[in-house]
């Protein structure tokens, strides 16, 4: 499989090399130069199958040449073995209609360990045996981070540093991230921003040649290709289990970065039958007025109970327009430099219409984010996260056949979001047993001012040079 760049002008890759790429060297992002296909009889052939088992067999066509199918088996079964469900993502159902598919048995709580976890391995995969040492830059609104440093934590060949809009992340999110120790962990605090703030320094990095010339820089965000493709495995998981390829299934899915639901659009071009996904999003609500209106400004970002979801820049949005578009890279590449410079743009009536088959959207404000957590706890006996909340609430009402279930991707651990989910519900969630302590732990981070010239002068003092 080779790997092609959204805006055309940076090198085709194998997926080797695009996992320690991150981001493409023309700014633009990388993703497969076809989709590869699944028949009805391989998607049935997944009925009965394991996570690892429907892992290998999704994955298989995307890792091409770079890996070994033992290879691909043996790291995925380390990767899953250290979730705390057998199932790894197992499905829980709601109502008649309605399931969620819990995606944080992993060890920091929340989606980001299914890829994560993998990516950590395929890391240490590729460099072993080679002097190179990888600067992994990444930016987090609390999930990411904590997974990403858990995954890289320790091992030989990497250092993370990890950006973070200081006071707009959980306690329990900060402190997943701060109390880890280990001296290739290097977290930042960003005083007086967004994610989104962080987000553009991170790709700035990638962008600036005098900086990413020194160093062998590497991405954890969902930028990198190798996040997207592992999320694909439990859009086949849920499906396979509720009646695909019989029977088509919609998701519901709380979206920011749009990584996770751009997976669910892999999903559904690789044959899975996906009867829709449901783009749920917080009042900053970027990616509900692009598919609802064509409307894709950048607004102010507004601190949420649902932190991680406080993103107006989603960049995997550029994935799907340039496949929507005709994969014509040249008039992608003028369509972002266009919103890079006036921070809107308007989608092209084929990216409308191509987004409208597959796509719907909705807001979610704070009392039905609160409303939905109550009624899962009251109605189904499930205490789910704020996030969680926002795409079972956009689950419930989106009109779809009553014969179509319905997966909410719950993407969270509640114990992540203690206070609003007790103001919601009355239950104040505790931290599973392993992480009990995690309030006694030291922290350690710094706090530097949002700017370009202070993040990448303290990255320089500590990276290791190419
Ligand atoms: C708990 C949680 N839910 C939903 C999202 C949104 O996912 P995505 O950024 O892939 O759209 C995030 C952050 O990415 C998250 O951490
Ligand atoms: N919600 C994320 C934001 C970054 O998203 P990513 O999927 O691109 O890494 C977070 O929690 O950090």
């Amino acid at each position: 499989m080779k790997y092609v760049s959204t805006r055309g002008n940076a090198p085709v890759l194998d997926f080797e090399q695009v996992t320690l790429a991150g981001l493409a060297s023309d700014g633009g992002l990388y993703l497969p130069e076809s989709w590869p296909s699944f028949t009805t009889e391989q998607i049935a052939a997944l009925k009965g199958a394991s996570y690892v088992d429907t892992a290998v067999a999704v994955m298989t066509p995307f890792v091409g040449d770079s890996l070994t199918a033992e290879d691909l088996r043996a790291l995925c079964t380390q990767a899953y073995g250290r979730f705390a469900h057998g199932a790894v993502t197992p499905l829980v159902q709601l109502d008649h209609q309605h399931w969620l598919l819990e995606l944080f048995h992993g060890p920091t709580l929340a989606f980001k360990d299914v890829a994560l976890q993998l990516l950590g391995l395929l890391f240490e995969r590729f460099l072993s045996g080679s002097e190179r040492h990888i600067i992994v830059v990444g930016a987090t609104s609390g999930d990411t981070g904590s997974a990403a440093i858990d995954a890289l934590a320790g091992r030989a060949g990497v250092d993370i540093f990890m950006l973070h809009p200081k006071g707009r992340v959980s306690d329990v999110q900060r402190r997943q991230m701060t109390t880890v120790l280990a001296p290739n962990v290097h977290n930042i605090a960003l005083e007086d921003a967004s994610f989104d703030d962080a987000q553009a320094l991170v790709k700035a990095m990638f962008n600036d040649p005098s900086f990413s010339s020194r160093f062998a820089l590497s991405a954890v965000n969902s930028i990198n290709w190798a996040r997207l493709m592992a999320q694909v495995v439990y859009y086949f998981y849920a499906a396979v289990r509720l009646g695909a390829p019989e029977r088509p299934v919609a998701f519901a899915v709380p979206t920011g970065n749009f990584g996770d639901v751009f997976a669910g659009y892999v999903a559904a071009k690789m044959g899975l039958p996906v009867a829709k996904l449901i783009v749920a999003t917080n009042v900053n609500d970027i990616l509900h007025r692009a598919l609802s209106e064509g409307d894709y400004s950048q607004g102010v970002v507004v601190p949420t109970p649902s932190p991680s979801m406080d993103i107006q820049v989603s960049s995997n949005f550029e994935r799907l327009l340039f496949d929507l578009g005709g994969r014509d890279g040249a008039a992608l590449s003028g369509q972002m430099l266009g919103f890079e410079a006036t921070r809107a743009m308007r989608l092209t009536n084929a990216q409308r219409d191509g987004a409208s088959a597959l796509f719907t959207s909705d807001r979610i404000d704070l009392d039905e984010m609160s409303l939905a957590m109550r009624w899962a706890c009251e109605h189904a006996g499930e205490v789910i996260d704020p996030h969680t909340a926002i795409g079972l609430a956009a689950a419930r009402r989106a009109s779809l056949p009553a014969d179509v279930p319905v997966v909410t991707l719950a993407t969270a651990h509640p114990a992540k979001f203690r206070e609003p989910v007790e103001r919601a519900t009355g239950v104040r969630p505790t931290l599973p047993a392993r992480i009990g302590d995690l309030f006694d732990r030291e922290e350690r981070y710094a706090s530097l001012p949002g700017t370009f010239e202070a993040v990448t002068a303290y990255i320089a003092e500590r990276a290791v040079a190419k």
